[in-house]
């Protein structure tokens, strides 16, 4: 598996050192909001728990299962494979993505609970690749800015492989080109 990577981008050290410096901004903020933290799956899984672990205040929890990738491309068109249990109407939300690509999970994402009435939506995101942007959106809370390669581990996959990977890193392109 490592043999198919080409570096190491963000070790994971760096990764726990950043989730430090993230959840005390976050703390910050929403320390007296009980905010629903929303992980969106797969992807960001063990990012949410990471940062989960670093916010130590009254919050709650639900998951959403959210995809659009077919090997390293954007379809365009986002599934709502998983809804929410909760009822955002009024609440802080905070989203916990692994990465923000193109831009168009989030954008619809953040679009989904506002129109059902959340109070505030935030966007926590490990990884941002702004050169892919297509649709507008930013990333409240960013962990690192990335090039515009594709990258996988600490949640981040190829076809489903990779997200046990404890680093994120660049996959050789001779893993998915032809
Ligand atoms: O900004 P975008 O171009 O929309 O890309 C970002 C999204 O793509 C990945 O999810 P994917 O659809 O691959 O599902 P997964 O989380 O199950 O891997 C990733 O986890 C983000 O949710
Ligand atoms: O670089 C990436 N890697 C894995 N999944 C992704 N989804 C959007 N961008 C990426």
């Amino acid at each position: 598996m490592n043999n198919d990577i080409e570096r190491v981008l963000y070790s994971q050290e760096e990764i726990n050192h950043r989730a430090d410096e993230l959840a005390a901004a976050i703390t910050e903020e929403y320390h007296d909001q009980n905010p629903l933290v929303i992980s969106v799956l797969t992807g960001a899984m063990i990012f949410t728990s990471d940062m989960l672990k670093r916010l130590n205040f009254k919050l709650n929890v639900d998951l959403v299962d959210v995809s659009s990738y077919d090997g390293t491309d954007s379809t365009g068109q986002v599934k709502l494979d998983l809804d929410l249990k909760s009822d955002v109407k009024g609440r802080s939300v905070i989203i916990m993505e692994d990465i923000i690509d193109t831009g168009r999970t989030l954008k619809y994402l953040v679009q989904l609970l506002k129109d059902r009435g959340a109070k505030s939506v935030a966007v926590c995101a490990l990884l941002d690749k702004p050169g892919r942007r297509e649709v507008s959106i930013e990333g409240d809370y960013v962990g690192f800015t990335t090039p515009n390669e594709f990258l996988v581990g600490y949640g981040l996959d190829y076809n489903n492989l990779y997200r046990n990977l404890p680093y994120v890193g660049v996959l050789k392109r001779s893993v998915y080109a032809n």
